[in-house]
This record gives structure tokens, C-alpha cells and sequence, in this order.
């Protein structure tokens, strides 16, 4: 099957969007995992974290599934969404639009750009849930809010929440994200596990001053990458319950791929929060997938230059960061 994809990222977690509104495709359920796999694997001439399927939908501008890199279909994807964001609100020549999600329909829209050619979106992530069942985390209580988790360490402490996928969060100093802590940890809880049975996206966030996080999350499905919109919107939130940062101000969120920003909403008795980003497209290109066999072609590739201005930004990015990760 011919496919065209749209080879892009999000604050450096990258994505193929496949947009099935204006491309007459039907993939079966098992197609788009396997396609997933066959896609994303880094060890081709393609490879990315997951792919963004882009559909109709009866009742939003348009529909987003993502599927990580192992196949695995998630509820959310926060960078990814952005792109959809882009995809949609330049197919239907908007400056905004809903987009269905598995859980939520979502609003996204057009923002003012980080920096000149970094084409800037906003997303809404939500809803917001603490219930250890919303995870799932196996654990005999009903949430999981700054507290030890004996099975994985005798000094971290974590919180657990879903925006709408799942996300364990601890706040750490700079020795502690220098060890390697975070793989071993993640790598036990995305395994074979009693805690989380679905697997969690774990996240080690450092506070750098007030309104500015780091955070690296090693994401379920993937592995370490260099960005997860869902696990930075989630530690802003972590960072205002805490105290370090406040609800309703912009946060800066600096990771590996380059930097977002956040917003916490406090509602009355829920939170809501606006992610707001980069999409940048690297190339378009055009893939001759042969599912049976398991391989496929490059038979088009049209390089972009937006990444130029993109890198400037990340350039910003290392500099501060170097400035305030030593210790
Ligand atoms: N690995 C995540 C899905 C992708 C989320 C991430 N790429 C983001 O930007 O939020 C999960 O299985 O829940």
C-alpha cells in the first residue's frame, strides 16, 4: 500500500501524521499497529516515536489517534496533537478547531509564533484525573500524591495522574537525573509489573527557578524521548500543587528537544492545561509499505527548511540550560 506522511515534531518528539480525511484509506485495526511498528522502527531510513493518524469525525473538525512506536494505541498525546493541531486548522483554513481525542474532545489553535518560522500551537489537555484506577496503578489507596512507593525507591517521592494517559511524576535534583535511576525504574514498571499493569510515562522534573521546570520522561511504549507534551503538562501541574510554580501563569518547560510552555488552570474542582508549542514538518514523503512481508520504501521524500529556525530555539534552550543544570 502507497501511504503519504508527514514527518514532523513536537519540542523534538517526532511523528509521521497520516491523514486519512483527504487520502481515501482504510486501515484495519491491526494495519495501524503494524504500521506503527514498521514505521516508527529506528533502525530504517524512517523511524519516530508514533504515528499520528488524522480522521473525520461526526461531531469535531477532526479526530487524532495515536499509536506509540511498539503499536501501542494512547489516549493523548500532547506534541503530537499539535501537529494535528497545524494539519487541521491549515486543511480547514481556521485559525482553531476541536479535535477528537479517545477520551475528550479538545480545542487547539494557532499562537503567535516561539520565534520567527517556528509555527506555534496551543492544545487544551484534559480531563485531568487522580484516581489511581484512571492509570491504572495497583496500589491499595485512592491516590498517589507526593508519597514513597516502596517497590521502587526508598527515597523518591511520586504522583500519579492521567491527562487522560498515565503518568508517574517525581521531583528530583541534578545527581539524581545524571543516575541511572529513571531508565531502571521505568524499564521495571513498563515491564511485567503489579503496580501498572498498562504500563506508565515517568518523569523526573527538576525546578529551575520559579516558572521554569526541566523535565525527561521516559515514555510507555517508546522509551526516553526528547519531549512528551502529555508528561509536561502533567509536571507543570505537579510543580503548582507543590508550591513552586503558580496555577494561571505561563511555566516554562525545558526538555531535550527544546522548551514549551504551560499553563494550570485550577477549576472548581478539577485542573485544565494549556500546552503551547512548536510543530514543526521536517519532510513530506511517500512510503510503499508491504505489511505482509514487514518492509517497506522510501519512494518520495520533499525536505523542508522550517527545522532551520527551530534550531535556534534549541540553541536558546542548551545555553540556559547549561547555566542551570549544574550541581
Ligand atoms: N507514550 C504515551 C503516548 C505519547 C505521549 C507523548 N508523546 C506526548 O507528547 O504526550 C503513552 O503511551 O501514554
Amino acid at each position: 500500500m502507497e501511504i503519504n506522511i508527514i514527518k514532523g515534531h513536537g519540542s523534538g518528539n517526532d511523528f509521521l501524521l497520516i491523514d486519512e480525511i483527504t487520502n481515501a484509506y482504510s486501515f484495519s485495526e491491526t494495519e495501524r499497529v503494524e504500521i506503527a511498528k514498521l514505521l516508527c522502527d529506528r533502525d530504517t531510513n524512517l523511524g519516530a516515536d508514533g504515528i499520528l493518524f488524522v480522521l473525520k469525525s461526526d461531531r469535531a473538525d477532526g479526530r487524532m489517534r495515536v499509536f506509540n512506536a511498539d503499536g501501542s494505541e494512547a489516549s493523548m498525546c500532547g506534541n503530537g496533537l499539535r501537529l494535528v493541531a497545524r494539519y487541521l486548522c491549515e486543511l480547514i483554513e481556521k485559525n482553531e478547531a476541536v479535535v477528537e481525542t479517545m477520551k475528550a474532545d479538545l480545542k487547539v489553535s494557532k499562537q503567535a509564533e516561539l520565534i520567527s518560522e517556528v509555527h506555534t500551537y496551543q492544545v487544551e489537555i484534559s480531563p485531568v484525573m487522580f484516581d489511581l484506577k484512571a492509570l491504572p496503578l495497583k496500589l491499595n489507596k485512592p491516590t498517589l500524591y507526593n508519597e514513597k512507593i516502596q517497590e521502587l525507591s526508598d527515597e523518591l517521592r511520586f504522583t500519579a495522574l492521567a491527562v487522560p494517559n498515565p503518568h508517574l511524576i517525581t521531583i528530583v535534583d541534578v545527581e539524581t537525573l545524571r543516575s541511572d535511576i529513571q531508565k531502571l525504574l521505568s524499564e521495571k514498571v513498563n515491564g511485567p509489573n503489579e503496580l501498572f499493569p498498562d504500563g506508565v510515562n515517568v518523569s523526573f522534573v527538576k525546578q529551575l527557578e520559579k516558572g521554569s521546570i526541566y523535565v525527561r520522561t521516559f515514555e510507555r511504549g517508546v522509551g526516553f524521548t526528547n519531549a512528551c507534551g502529555t508528561a509536561m503538562s502533567a509536571s507543570s501541574l505537579v510543580t503548582c500543587m507543590q508550591g513552586l510554580n503558580d496555577f494561571e501563569a505561563v511555566i516554562d518547560v525545558y526538555n531535550n528537544g527544546g522548551k514549551v510552555q504551560c499553563v494550570v488552570h485550577q477549576l472548581e474542582r478539577d485542573y485544565k492545561i494549556d500546552l503551547i508549542g512548536n510543530a514543526t514538518y521536517l519532510y513530506n514523503a511517500e512510503v510503499s509499505v508491504n505489511l505482509a512481508k514487514g518492509t517497506f520504501e522510501l519512494t518520495a521524500k520533499t525536505e523542508l527548511t522550517e527545522q532551520n529556525a527551530y534550531e535556534k530555539l534549541q540553541a536558546e534552550v542548551q545555553q540556559y540550560l547549561n547555566t542551570k543544570m549544574k550541581g
